[in-house]
């Protein structure tokens, strides 16, 4: 059975639990519960704190998990990130008061409240600056206004929680996270078809299925228009002047290609939802 670390709270728990019922796995029931046995898909899930499922995974206790790309590296585990989940989309930040600090050199000794002590003091090590880390579990974003940092390095989503704390970033971007899919590093049956699972809800939820009719004479223009994921599928209609043709476009931007290929003569263009997808 494969053995599956997934948030059990937190900003990413809802999101993964939806990603991992449209993929065909038994959920939980209620929120209370920490594991849940899915011998029909050949599975176990266990229900953790988002920082602590790199650890599970890189120890080998686990196979594979869900959680932040920020959570991975901050917990300096073994376990590698095998592929990004497209959810859960987050910049981590240095901030401080108006005005106060400009670069990155001007952390030099400087106190820094962060929960991700490992990701800021690597970041800093390798840029060469030396600042004194305050470590706190959450709300670091008050740390400066309480006097216990001078600055803080934070998850930074909607940047709500930054302004309404009255601090500005400053500096480089520390790391682009997002929700990852990660392995122990050995590949375990099964983890596999556990990410082609995740990877066809993405492909579900991005993509949509276009049909739509169209003169032969147009038909270069309209597959130019609309190449969809690798050749677009081209069936004759009873009239020979006019084919049709199955696409799949991403759903971004289809209403604009549904108007292109109208005005290049298509008609009963039609958009469908894909509910499952291998590709
Ligand atoms: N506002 C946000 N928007 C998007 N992603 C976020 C946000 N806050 C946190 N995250 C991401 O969610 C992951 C887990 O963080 P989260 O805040 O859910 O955990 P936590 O702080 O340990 O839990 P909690 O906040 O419930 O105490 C991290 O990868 C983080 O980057
Ligand atoms: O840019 P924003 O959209 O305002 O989001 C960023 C905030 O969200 C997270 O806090 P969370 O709610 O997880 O609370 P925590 O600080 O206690 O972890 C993060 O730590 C920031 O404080
Ligand atoms: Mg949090």
């Amino acid at each position: 059975m494969l053995r599956i670390a997934v948030p059990n709270k937190g900003s990413l728990a809802e999101i993964a639990a939806e990603m991992l019922y449209e993929a065909g796995y038994t959920g939980r029931r209620d929120s209370k519960e920490l594991y849940v046995s899915d011998p029909r898909n050949g599975v176990e899930f266990f229900y953790l704190r988002p920082r602590d499922i790199a650890t599970y995974v890189g120890s080998g206790a686990l196979d594979v998990g869900i959680t932040g790309r920020d959570l991975l590296l901050d917990s300096g585990s073994e376990a590698v990130e095998i592929a990004a989940l497209g959810f859960g989309d987050s910049t981590f930040r240095f901030a401080g008061p108006p005005g106060a600090y400009a670069d990155l050199a001007d952390l030099e000794g400087v106190r820094v409240a962060t929960s991700y002590p490992g990701l800021v003091g690597d970041f800093l090590a390798r840029h060469g600056v030396t600042a004194d880390l305050v470590k706190l579990d959450g709300a670091v974003e008050s740390a400066v206004r309480l006097g216990v940092a001078d600055a803080v390095a934070d998850v930074v989503s909607t940047g709500t929680t930054l302004r309404q704390a009255g601090l500005e970033m400053f500096g480089p971007v520390i790391l682009e996270s997002e929700a990852v899919y990660i392995g122990s590093g050995v590949v375990q049956p099964g983890t596999q078809t556990l990410l082609r699972r995740l990877q066809g809800v993405l492909v579900a939820r991005r993509y949509v299925l276009l049909d739509y009719d169209v003169p032969v004479a147009k038909l270069d223009a309209a597959t130019a228009a609309a190449p969809g994921f690798e050749s677009p599928t081209i069936s004759p209609l009873h009239d020979p002047e006019w084919a049709a043709v199955r696409v799949m476009i991403p759903r971004v931007g289809m209403n604009q290609v549904m108007d292109t290929l109208y005005e290049l003569g298509a008609r009963a263009i039609l958009v469908s939802a894909i509910h499952a997808a291998r590709l």
